[in-house]
């Protein structure tokens, strides 16, 4: 396994995500580690979902879909117009399997996550450029999130790329495939580049299935 050469003398700041080389292994599959950006830290990730792990899912979204909020008030509003559903309260094997798998991926224990969200944008629907972390005055900072792993679903025919404006850098859906980014770090500036967001889906849906984790557990 390659392992990224690091200079001593270049000051790096720490990361969560603890895997290195081309692949990473998790209980029961082979992850392929396709591309990163080490500052921020986002990474594109290969066959992290398989057809039937991603089937499951939208299926177990299907009848919980509402119109997606944002922020620590939850409010509809027009930055998020796709509709979503929290798969929290479940019992499914798949799912159980996937949040495993989704654990060891982030390198996160699972309490630290809010569950799995799965977000459905039809043509025209989007996500508009945001930042994961709640604002310092939100409640919800005291806890607040520190890394995000969202995973493609499905192929999109054309549109709902994930963008980051700050970094001219965007991920193209692929069904099975997932981005992580993280926004722990010292340097606030560097926390500021991961602003990002889901570009209007142009022609066919956009599915997809996001973790985000917080500093400490949830409850
Ligand atoms: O739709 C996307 O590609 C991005 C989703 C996103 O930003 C999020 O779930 O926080
Ligand atoms: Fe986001």
């Amino acid at each position: 396994m390659a392992m990224i050469a690091k200079d001593p003398h270049i000051k790096k700041e720490v990361t969560i995500f603890n895997h290195n080389g081309n692949k990473m292994k998790t209980e029961d599959r082979e992850i392929d580690i396709i591309a990163r950006l080490e500052e921020p830290l986002v990474v594109v990730l290969g066959s992290v979902l398989d057809e039937e792990e991603c089937e499951a899912l939208i299926h177990l979204s299907k009848d919980r879909l509402q119109r997606s909020k944002i922020g620590g008030t939850r409010e509809v509003s027009d930055i998020r117009t796709s509709s979503g559903a929290f798969l929290t309260d479940i019992e499914n094997d798949i799912l159980a399997r996937v949040e495993k798998r989704v654990s060891t991926i982030m390198g996160i224990p699972i309490e630290h996550g809010e569950g799995l969200y799965i977000m459905n944008y039809k043509p025209g629907q989007e996500y508009k450029e945001h930042l994961d972390y709640f604002a310092p005055t939100s409640n919800a900072a005291s806890n607040n999130r520190i890394c995000t792993l969202v995973m493609y679903l499905n192929d999109v025919d054309e549109g709902g790329e994930t963008f980051f404006p700050k970094l001219n850098f965007s991920v193209c859906p692929q069904k099975g495939m997932a981005v992580y980014f993280e926004y722990f770090y010292n340097e606030q500036m560097l926390n500021e580049l991961t602003l990002h967001g889901g570009a209007p889906v142009v022609k066919g849906e956009k599915w997809i299935a996001t973790q985000w984790m917080r500093r400490k557990k949830l409850n």
